[in-house]
């Protein structure tokens, strides 16, 4: 780091310390560049605080909770109690714990006898021109010069029209650990990934009424029907209330409770008191007020960059020094995406790319109870694009090690290509473990391989991932228990271009209880 009165040089400078920017920083260290973070608040951005490691960790206590609640296992705890409290100070540490990894990790390249050095500085970055950012630093203003920049702000939940959150009473997940107890009545609008998870988290503490306003008939809506109906279920299974269909019109606000006014698309209201609403209604890139139109980089309508496979931003006059990684760009917003394309960004500077990334083999792990985990392609998404598949359901009733865990509520559900090869193009899995063995179907889809691969191979007894292979021998009429003999834990379908799309009895049944 140079330093000529408050302005500084550095081979790279990157924007947030999320994943994505503290993973480009580190990785450009391998290639002996000097780099700089700015950082305008925590350290691990959305990776650490108000994101997934606290929301992780709060849904691990959670979980750990309501296994304890349970008296059908031949053991029963007494005098059980939850503190709100407690339960943030074990999130915060668990936050504190990775943070002061991160920052021993940017203090041992802080020293320069590294051939890759780090440097921290506190500040909101805001590109002055396309070499430098200007950081403010609660009004003390440094100049940071770069050759390569990396953008890596991240998002910040969506606003609700005509909705004001207070951080108190009206909240989005950045507030989740401002509150000071556990809310009685818990209204979440959205139910999305986060929304699903908060409404998994409270109702598994049961200190809260939760309910979830889904605003379609279906939670997690771009997940096939069956998936998003067993999500639903489970959560009204653990005590949360599903409005399937139905719109947010207002919330009132009274000294002691929030009065909210639901319309249903049936045609009739309810009005209903909680103490919080939590807004999850999706997340928007960290991109205005950053000086991308000093660069001459106009974002998307959605507020993403747009940038080429490596991540590099384009303006007006194509390629440009500048890359964009993570929530910012219009890839998933997972922390596993933000971290590769970090990775990645620093390998194009250093013009030593290793592995371009391969989104059909990208995975996403969902914290509800149980958990489900999910990679490739969905019926949904080959449906949209026409291509033909052969489906297999398997559920955990029939696995070995689900029935000793007395623990069968779950499934498997894997897509092949409808082909001779039957490639494997996908699979949506729940249960126990589902978020630890999905990562092997990520390698199996990666190397192309098909169901054959999975005969081969000896799975070890007793373990879940034998429905997985189960689930093979069934898709070739080899499996052990039959379809026939099992016609709703065992069931293979096929699709081909053409065929109506899959469908549910679902709308019908919700329209009506809703009508009640
Ligand atoms: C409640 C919740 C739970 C989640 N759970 C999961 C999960 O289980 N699994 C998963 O894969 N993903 C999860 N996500 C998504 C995940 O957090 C994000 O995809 C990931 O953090 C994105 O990383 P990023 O580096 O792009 O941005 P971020 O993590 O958002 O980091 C951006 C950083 O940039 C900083 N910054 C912004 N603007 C400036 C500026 N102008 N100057 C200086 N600094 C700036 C911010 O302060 C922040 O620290 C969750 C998100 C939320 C909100
Ligand atoms: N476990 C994980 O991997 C994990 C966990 C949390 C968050 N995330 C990431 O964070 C992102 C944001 O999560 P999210 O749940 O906020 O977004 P989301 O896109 O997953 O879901 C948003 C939900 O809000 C609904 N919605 C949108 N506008 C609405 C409105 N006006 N009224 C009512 N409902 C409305 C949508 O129909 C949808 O169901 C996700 O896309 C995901 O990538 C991942």
């Amino acid at each position: 780091m140079t330093n000529a009165t408050d302005q500084y040089s550095f081979d790279v400078v990157v924007i947030g310390s999320g994943p994505g920017g503290f993973a480009a920083a580190n990785r450009a260290t391998d290639f002996g560049k000097k780099v700089c973070i700015i950082e305008k608040s925590h350290i691990g951005g959305a990776g650490v605080i108000n994101g997934v490691l606290t929301s992780k960790t709060m849904y691990e206590l959670s979980m750990d909770y309501s296994v304890a609640a349970r008296v059908d296992r031949g053991y029963r705890a007494s005098a059980l109690s939850v503190d709100y409290n407690l339960v943030r100070n074990t999130v915060l540490e668990a936050a504190r714990e990775k943070q002061y990894q991160m920052r021993s990790q940017i203090e041992t390249f802080a020293n320069v006898s590294h051939k890759g050095t780090i440097s921290l500085i506190t500040g909101y970055a805001k590109f002055k021109d396309a070499h430098t950012v200007e950081v403010d630093d609660q009004g003390k203003m440094l100049t940071i010069h770069g050759d390569y920049f990396i953008i890596a702000t991240g998002a910040h939940p969506r606003r609700l029209p005509g909705v004001k959150t207070d951080g108190k009473r009206i909240i989005t997940s950045d507030n989740i650990l401002s509150l000071s107890k556990f809310p009685g009545r818990l209204l979440i609008i959205g139910s999305g990934i986060i929304g699903c998870e908060f409404a998994t988290i409270f109702s598994n503490f049961n200190q809260t009424q939760v309910h979830l306003l889904d605003r379609s008939n279906r939670v997690l809506p771009y997940e096939d029907d069956d998936v998003s109906e067993f999500v639903s279920d489970n959560l009204e299974k653990n005590g949360v209330i599903v409005h399937h269909t139905a719109q947010l019109r207002c919330i009132r606000e009274h000294p002691g409770h929030l009065e909210v006014v639901l319309d249903y698309d049936a045609g009739n209201s309810r009005v209903i008191e909680v103490d919080v609403a939590l807004i999850a209604i999706g997340r928007e890139p960290n991109t205005q007020n950053i000086g991308l139109e000093t660069l001459g980089v106009t974002p998307d309508k959605r507020g993403l960059i747009p940038v080429d496979e490596n991540g590099c931003v384009e303006n007006n006059h194509g390629h440009t020094h500048i890359y964009a990684i993570g929530d910012v760009t219009a890839q998933a917003q997972l922390y596993s995406v933000a971290e590769f394309q970090g990775r990645l960004a620093a390998e194009a500077i250093a013009k030593s790319i290793c592995y371009l990334p391969d989104y059909s083999n990208m995975s996403t792990l969902m914290f509800f109870k149980p958990e489900v985990a999910a990679v490739g392609a969905n019926e949904k998404t080959l449906q949209e694009k026409n291509i033909g598949y052969r489906a297999v359901f398997y559920s955990n009733i029939l696995v070995n090690r689900a029935i000793a865990m007395r623990n069968t509520h779950g499934f498997v559900k894997i897509l092949v290509s409808n082909d001779d090869e039957q490639r494997i193009l996908g699979m949506r899995a729940s249960g126990p473990q589902a978020s630890a063995y999905i990562v092997a179907v990520a390698h199996l889809i990666n190397q192309g391989n098909s169901l054959s691969e999975v005969l081969r191979v000896f799975y070890p007894h007793p373990s879940i991932t034998e429905g997985i292979q189960e689930s093979m021998r069934a898709l070739a009429s080899k499996s052990i228990f039959k379809p026939v003999a099992f016609p709703k834990h065992i069931k293979v379908s096929e699709w081909k271009p053409g065929d109506p799309k899959t469908q549910t009895p679902r709308d019908e049944k919700i329209r009506k209880s809703q009508k009640k």
